[in-house]
């Protein structure tokens, strides 16, 4: 396990996690990785840690480099597990390591989680000079905890972003452009729509922040460093942030019998021949967590259950749960569904879209058994109408 050289006397120290496929139920098909920087200078830093079932990887790939021992400071961005884990381990192998935390909320987390051990609270504008270069500490309270912070060394140009910026992404290349930039780009969009979405204004805020610094790299808590393509990812999280919404739809579903089924194709060929790009998701082979990717950005959502036991299919349920979670903003959604007699779940599933902050802008489409070649026309002229 060898350590990589980001630039002069700056390693990346972090651990490949090739086979992880679920975090905390985000789909992560790629895997992920936990990245730790190791700053060599006269007093030598590390900017976080590792998950601790990789603590012998950040160790191997410090000791490529240094005897872990020779560590001064540890800086604590987020006290995330994916990213503290590792603390306990190696401040007992580095005695005289002081850990870098932000205050109150990084100080509270980490005591709560790993007891006593020489931490040093810092907060907006402190700076810790550790040598040749200087670290500036800058809060990112709520992205995603209260406690994030991201660290920048203007010497270097580089900003230790954290969970900010980064993306899901297992690969043996460290940088943006020895990879793939649409397939970089959606999971970093993906990270965004899973983790962050609901934090919109505190993205905003922060990015007011980091705009102002000179950035030449942003080196990512998870996956790629960005340094080819930083205006591109910072343009994105200002758009994502933002809420700007493209004229794209996305129709989400569950069907028994195909009847709700038949309904989603209807609509989706109506926007279709509006002009309006859509997706097209049957919620039994699709993740929630690539849906809520593509909803980010698209104006226009319809959500479909046909009506189980009086209520919607608990497929639907825990989806609008999920959704409702993320707070999306500036969609225009409706519902539908077919059902057998009661048929409640078409009701239900408009309640929580107006639960999630979506804007109802068709009536809800509820269609007894199967639809007729009459209604699936009515449908259609209903969505084009939109
Ligand atoms: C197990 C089961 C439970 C059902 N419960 C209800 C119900 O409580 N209320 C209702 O209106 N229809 C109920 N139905 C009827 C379905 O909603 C109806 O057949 C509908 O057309 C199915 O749509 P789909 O083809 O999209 O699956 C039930 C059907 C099944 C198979």
């Amino acid at each position: 396990m060898q350590a990589v050289k980001i630039c002069k006397d700056i390693y990346w120290v972090g651990a490949i996690d090739w086979s992880m496929r679920s975090f905390h139920g985000y789909q992560t098909g790629r895997g992920s990785t936990y990245n730790a920087y190791l700053i060599l200078d006269e007093k030598i830093t590390l900017i976080d840690t590792v998950k601790d079932s990789f603590a012998d990887e950040l160790l191997a790939r410090i000791s490529s480099v240094i005897d872990p021992a020779r560590i001064d400071y540890i800086i604590s961005s987020h006290v995330e597990p994916d990213h503290s884990g590792s603390i306990p381990r190696i401040a007992q192998l580095c005695p005289n390591a002081k850990i870098i935390t932000s205050l109150p909320n990084g100080l509270k987390g980490l005591k709560a989680r790993y007891g006593e051990l020489p931490y040093e609270g810092v907060k907006a504008g402190d700076e810790l000079c550790i040598g040749h270069r200087r670290l500036q500490f800058v809060p990112t309270p709520m992205l995603h905890w209260p406690d994030s912070m991201v660290t920048y060394c203007p010497e270097e140009k580089i900003l230790f972003s954290n969970d900010a910026f980064g993306q899901h992404f297992a690969s043996s290349k460290r940088f943006d452009d020895e990879n793939d930039l649409p397939t970089v780009l959606w999971e970093a969009k993906k990270y965004y729509a899973n983790i962050l979405m609901l934090y919109g204004r505190q993205a905003q805020t922060a990015l007011k922040a980091v705009n102002g610094l000179d950035i030449a790299m942003i080196a990512t808590g998870h996956g790629l460093i960005w340094r080819s393509h930083v205006a591109e990812i910072l343009s994105a999280y200002q758009k994502w942030s933002s809420c700007e919404v493209n004229d794209r739809a996305v129709v989400v579903f569950d069907s028994m019998w195909h009847s709700t089924e038949t309904i989603a194709k209807t609509i989706t060929e109506a926007f279709t021949q509006k002009g309006i790009p859509v997706s097209f998701y049957d919620i039994k082979e699709n993740h929630m967590s690539d849906i809520v990717t593509k909803i980010l950005d698209s104006k226009y959502l319809a959500v479909g259950s046909p009506t189980i036991n009086n209520q919607m299919m608990p497929t639907i349920a825990a989806f609008l749960c999920y959704l409702k979670g993320l707070a999306p903003r500036n969609h225009k959604a409706f519902a539908f569904g077919s059902y057998g007699w009661g048929g409640q779940s078409i009701g239900q599933v408009e309640e929580e879209l107006k639960a999630a902050g979506c804007e109802i802008i068709l009536d809800k489409i509820r269609i007894p058994n199967v639809p007729t070649s009459e209604q699936l026309k009515e449908i259609t002229a209903a969505v084009q109408s939109l």
